[in-house]
């Protein structure tokens, strides 16, 4: 059994943490399994969590902070604020109003939202709600003139940069899904791949499953290349953990890159992503701008990603909990408090603007 939606939000609900009980009462085993699992052992998953707490702040007082702002430009497009919605598959799983109510919310509280391939709701439909810059997210298919078909689709709804998306190239071993029996209910599909004919290759005896099987089609480097060439909007990759990538990414010429190990979704035992962050700062050394997700749930996290080479963070989890307990309300309600809870911090940092938060806000013990 599970509890209806609320309509209004109740006074217990303090912070976005606060969301995930209710959310847990209103979802089914599986919807649950699906939404809030990571992969394996979900070490991954609880680490990018623990890299947040394990960082202090330094505080700065009577900084003059009147006028202060957190607006931002990313690749020409200006943000209210730097917390964006990631994108999220199969949202109808939470609300049967799925991606529709997200975005809604996303433009009451001027929030930018990338939109997944495996949307729940045609893209075009999401589109209309925008009021804020919306992206697309992309999982190149396996047939590549869909996959161009597809993001041309985006651009005629006017997304206004592609993120693709390169750290799921095979889903990730979720054993939570697997002991759930996960399945995507009657009713819910990634509507936008409808008319796609996937390839189904008979392996030769002795052939692997994942090597000459799922692998098969899955992109590459020289995919980005092609999609470079393809189109004029902002071109960011997702999911890069390595400097190594990052250096890759922009020969590539992509604009931008999320830093990102996708939630602890795909591969357990990577490193948190803000663990992942400062070495890939280093190496881009500000040729493109670095977002970073998995495990924002405070805004002093968005300030520590901030502080450590991040220009912007996307949040997975915490409006999904919103979505599933209030709709398009938890949504918002979960984009104000991240966003009061930055301005709180910033100001108690003595930061007036985003461009003065910087590495001297990461406490450092002095050694004795
Ligand atoms: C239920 C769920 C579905 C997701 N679907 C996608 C997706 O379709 N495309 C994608 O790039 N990332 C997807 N992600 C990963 C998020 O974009 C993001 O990287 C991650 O949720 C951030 O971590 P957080 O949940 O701790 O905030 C998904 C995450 C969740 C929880
Ligand atoms: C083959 C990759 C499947 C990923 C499905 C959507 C997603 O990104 C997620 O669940 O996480």
């Amino acid at each position: 059994m599970t509890l209806p939606r609320l309509t209004a939000i109740p006074a217990d609900i303090a912070a976005v943490t606060d969301y995930e009980p209710y959310a847990r009462e209103r979802l089914d085993d599986n919807a649950w399994a699906y939404i809030a699992s990571g992969a394996g052992d979900e070490i991954t998953h609880h680490a990018n969590r623990g890299a947040f707490d394990a960082l202090s702040l330094n505080a700065r007082v009577l900084a003059d902070v009147r006028g202060g702002s957190t607006a931002l430009e990313l690749f020409g497009q200006r943000f209210a604020h730097p917390i964006m919605i990631a994108p999220v598959a199969y949202q109808r799983l939470a609300h049967p109003d799925g991606e529709l109510a997200t975005v809604q919310a996303a433009a009451a509280l001027e929030a930018g939202m990338m939109v997944s391939t495996l949307a729940s709701c045609r893209l075009e439909d999401i589109a209309r709600y925008a009021g804020a810059p919306l992206w697309f997210q992309l999982y190149i298919q396996p047939d590549r003139g869909f996959t161009r078909e597809l993001v041309q689709r985006a651009e005629a709804a006017g997304y206004s940069a592609l993120v693709v998306t390169v750290d799921a190239p095979i889903a990730g071993i979720r054993n939570r899904e697997q002991r759930a029996r996960f399945h995507l209910p009657q009713g819910i599909s990634a509507v936008n791949l409808q008319g796609m004919r996937a390839p189904q290759p008979t392996l030769p005896p002795g052939a692997s499953q994942v090597f000459d099987g799922l692998m098969a089609y899955a992109a590459t480097w020289k995919d980005i290349e092609q999609l470079r060439g393809l189109t004029r909007l902002p071109l960011i990759l997702k999911g890069i953990l390595y400097p190594d990538d990052a250096e890759l990414a922009l020969a590539h010429g992509v604009d931008g890159i999320v830093v990102s190990n996708h939630g602890g979704r795909t591969l357990d035992t990577l490193p948190a992503s803000l663990h992942a962050l400062p070495a890939i700062a280093e190496r881009v050394a500000g040729r493109a701008p670095l977002l970073l997700d998995g495990g924002i749930r405070r805004g002093t996290d968005v300030i520590k990603a901030l502080a450590l080479g991040a220009s912007a963070v996307l949040v997975g989890r915490p409006w999904l909990y919103g979505l599933a307990t209030a709709g398009a309300l938890g949504v918002a309600h979960v984009l104000r408090l991240l966003r009061d809870e930055l301005e709180v911090g910033m100001a108690l940092t003595g930061c007036a603007r985003l461009g003065d938060i910087g590495p001297h806000l990461i406490h450092k013990i002095k050694e004795i």
